[in-house]
């Protein structure tokens, strides 16, 4: 049997008198990629900043590797890696500098260490090549895999990405779709990612969480919930909509 990597357990979010949230729960096995689903406004950005750290529930709690985000913070968060709002660089700085100076969070790593994973997280997304240029002329797709190779610095167990498709042409959609893939195939990273775009979560998505109104409306594998040779797009109209 699989071993988790994520439980998140009964997470509610209230603003005011509002939830946000409300009871969320679901596991993610290691070297699952799994795709976050929902109408505009279901909570998903919410859940993410919540898995992430960067919002605290007013209930329930994120193991990942076992280690809480809300107890035990530091452990918990030392093993994901994450893009949630547009990742910011200093356009002025070379991609390769700005990964260095994001490497200095990582104050576990010794100056060798940061120098040679920041080569390493250069070559896995590919920037290799345009690594001395400055950020300011990197195309979007570009900043995105950017973002990737930062969320990456710290070894992550555990990769989050909120919409990273966003403003991609297609060209960027594919690289995108390729390096996600090839994180989990060749390097056995496990990813949650959400998305809009559903012929994409479909291409690459073994498992399913879809949350509406701030629950989890259904859960489980990609085949259960798109049969063979049905869109996902059909099939997940049909389940908001019910
Ligand atoms: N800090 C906040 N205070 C009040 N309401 C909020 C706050 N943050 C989010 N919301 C509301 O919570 C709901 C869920 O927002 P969230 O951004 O998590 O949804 P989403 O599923 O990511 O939507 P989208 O697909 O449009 O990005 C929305 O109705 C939003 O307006």
């Amino acid at each position: 049997m699989k071993e988790n990597i994520v439980s998140v357990q009964h997470i509610t979010k209230k603003v005011k008198r509002r939830y946000l949230l409300q009871g969320i729960q679901f596991q993610i096995e290691k070297g699952e990629i799994c795709g976050l689903l929902g109408p505009n406004g279901a909570g998903k950005t919410t859940l993410l900043r919540v898995l992430t750290g960067l919002i605290q529930p007013d209930e329930g709690d994120v193991f990942i590797q076992g280690n809480s985000v809300i107890k035990n913070r530091q452990a918990g968060l030392s093993e994901i890696g994450a893009i949630i709002e547009n990742p910011i660089f200093f356009p002025y700085m070379t991609g390769r500098e700005n990964l260095f100076n994001l490497a200095l969070l990582h104050s576990q790593l010794t100056k060798q260490t940061r120098k040679e994973k920041v080569e390493e997280v250069l070559q896995i997304v590919q920037l290799e090549d345009r690594a001395d240029d400055k950020v300011r002329t990197y195309s979007l797709g570009m900043k995105q895999r950017l973002g990737i190779a930062q969320a990456l610095l710290g070894d992550p167990s555990l990769l989050v990405l909120d919409e990273p498709a966003n403003g991609l042409d297609p060209m960027g959609i594919r690289e995108l779709r390729e390096l996600i893939l090839r994180l989990n195939e060749e390097f056995g990273m496990t990813i949650l990612i959400s998305s809009h775009l559903l012929d994409e979560i479909q291409r690459i998505c073994e498992q399913l969480v879809v949350i509406r109104e701030g629950e989890v409306l259904w859960t489980g594998p990609m085949e259960n919930l798109a049969r063979e040779g049905q869109q996902l797009e059909d099939a997940f109209v049909e389940l908001v909509s019910r």
